[in-house]
C-alpha cells in the first residue's frame, strides 16, 4: 500500500484590505499569542547595541523561531497557485519604542511581505502601518493590526510605520520572493518571451502560469489556448456542468451558466486574476489545461503519451480550489475513459461524481 500522504497545511485566510496597485490583505491568527510572546521576549532580550529595526530571526534564541516563520509561509503557499511559489527570503523583527519612533515610506526589496503584529494594540499609540498610493506623502491608508494577525502586501507597495505616540511596538516581518521562473521571465526581451511561450506544452504552460501574476497573464495569452478552447467545447458550458456535478445528483444540466458564474464570482478575489472567459482561479486554469491535455491524449494516443501530461501535479494544484477540484474529478474520469467505459463509470462512481463526454467523436 502507498504511504499515506501528509496533509497539507491549513491555508491562511486572507481578506482584502486595499485594491488597485497597492494590494494589501489582512489575516487574523497567523501566530498564536504564545508564539508572539516567545518571539517578543527574545527581541526584548537582544543586546541593546544591535539594530532593533532589523533583528534577524536566525539570531534570536539560536534560530528557534525560524520553523514558526516557515510554517506561516507554508500556510500562505497553500492559499492558491498564485501564492504557491513564494519562498522565504528574509525573516526579521522590528521594534519601535517611545514617541516619534517610526519607519519612513519605502518599498521592500522582495516580491511579497508578511507583517505580523507581536505586540497587542493596547501596548502603544500611533504606529499604524500605512500605505501610500503615490509618492505624495499626504495620501495614505492606515491599517489596523491585531496581535498575531498579519498584514500582507506586495513588496512594491509603498508603506511606512507611522511614528509612535507612546509605548512599544514589535512586528515579525517576512520578505518573500518567487521561484526563479518569474524573475528570469521578466528579464527576457518580449520577442524571446513570445518565442518561448509558443514552445511550451500545456502542462508546462500551466506550471509557468503559477510563477507570478505577469506569467499567468502571459500564459493566458499564449496561442496554445486556441486549441485548448476548441478542446473544451466551449469552456463555459463545461465549467457550468463540472460545477453542477458537485451539488446536483441529477447529473448534467443542474446548474445554469448564470448560476455557475455567480458561484465563481464568490471565489476569493486574489485567486482570480487570469483573463479567461470566466473568472477562473489559477488552480482551475491548471486543471483545465490538464483536462485539455487528457482529451488530446485520448484523441491522439500516438502523439501524447500520458506520462508527459503531469496530471498528478495539475491535480495537486487543483486540490486547492473548490472549482478546480470538480474539474480534476473530470480529468480522472477522462483518464478512466482510456481504460474503457465500464472502468470509466466505476471511477466516476467511486468519486461520487458524474461522467460527461469530454469531446470524443469531434
Ligand atoms: O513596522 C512595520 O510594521 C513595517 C516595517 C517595514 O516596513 C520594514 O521593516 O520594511
Ligand atoms: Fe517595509
Amino acid at each position: 500500500m502507498p504511504p499515506p500522504e501528509a496533509s497539507p497545511p491549513p491555508p491562511i485566510s486572507l481578506s482584502r484590505l486595499l485594491g488597485g496597485h497597492l494590494e494589501a490583505w489582512a489575516a487574523s491568527d497567523v501566530l498564536s499569542p504564545s508564539a508572539c510572546e516567545l518571539i517578543l521576549s527574545a527581541v526584548r532580550s537582544a543586546p541593546a547595541d544591535v539594530d532593533h529595526r532589523h533583528l534577524p530571526l536566525e539570531t534570536l534564541d539560536g534560530g528557534a523561531h525560524l520553523p514558526t516563520a516557515q510554517r506561516v509561509v507554508e500556510r500562505l503557499r497553500a492559499v492558491s497557485a498564485y501564492h504557491a511559489e513564494l519562498r522565504l527570503q528574509r525573516a526579521f523583527c522590528v521594534r519601535y519604542s517611545g514617541e516619534g519612533d517610526g519607519h519612513a515610506a519605502h518599498r521592500d526589496p522582495c516580491a511579497f511581505t508578511v507583517n505580523v503584529a507581536l505586540t497587542p494594540a493596547a501596548d502603544f499609540a500611533g504606529g499604524d502601518l500605512a500605505f501610500h498610493p503615490s509618492e505624495r506623502a499626504d495620501a495614505s491608508h492606515s491599517v489596523g493590526h491585531e496581535l498575531g494577525g498579519a498584514i500582507l502586501h506586495a513588496g512594491a507597495a509603498r508603506h511606512s510605520a507611522v511614528p509612535l505616540s507612546c509605548g512599544e511596538r514589535c512586528n515579525l516581518i517576512l520578505w518573500l520572493d518567487r521561484a526563479p521562473t518569474a524573475s528570469i521571465w521578466s528579464a527576457m526581451p518580449p520577442a524571446l518571451q513570445a518565442r518561448c511561450l509558443r514552445l511550451l506544452d500545456l502542462s508546462s504552460l500551466s506550471r509557468f502560469a503559477a510563477a507570478s501574476r505577469s506569467c499567468a497573464e502571459d500564459a493566458a495569452a499564449a496561442p496554445q489556448w486556441a486549441s485548448l478552447r476548441r478542446a473544451l467545447e466551449p469552456p463555459r458550458t463545461l465549467l457550468a456542468r463540472v460545477w453542477g456535478c458537485a451539488e446536483c445528483t441529477d447529473a448534467l444540466g443542474g446548474v445554469s451558466e448564470e448560476e455557475a458564474r455567480r458561484r465563481l464570482a464568490a471565489e476569493p478575489e486574489e485567486a482570480r486574476h487570469v483573463p479567461t472567459p470566466l473568472p477562473l482561479s489559477l488552480a482551475a486554469l491548471a486543471a483545465l489545461h490538464a483536462l485539455a491535455a487528457a482529451v488530446d491524449a485520448l484523441q491522439r494516443p500516438q502523439r501524447a503519451a500520458p506520462e508527459d501530461l503531469d496530471l498528478a501535479e495539475a491535480r495537486r494544484v487543483a486540490a486547492r480550489s473548490r472549482v478546480a477540484s470538480r474539474v480534476a474529478a473530470a480529468v480522472a474520469a477522462a483518464e478512466a475513459a482510456e481504460r474503457g467505459s465500464g472502468a470509466r463509470e466505476a471511477a466516476a462512481q467511486e468519486r461520487g461524481t458524474i461522467v460527461f463526454d469530454v469531446g470524443r467523436g469531434e
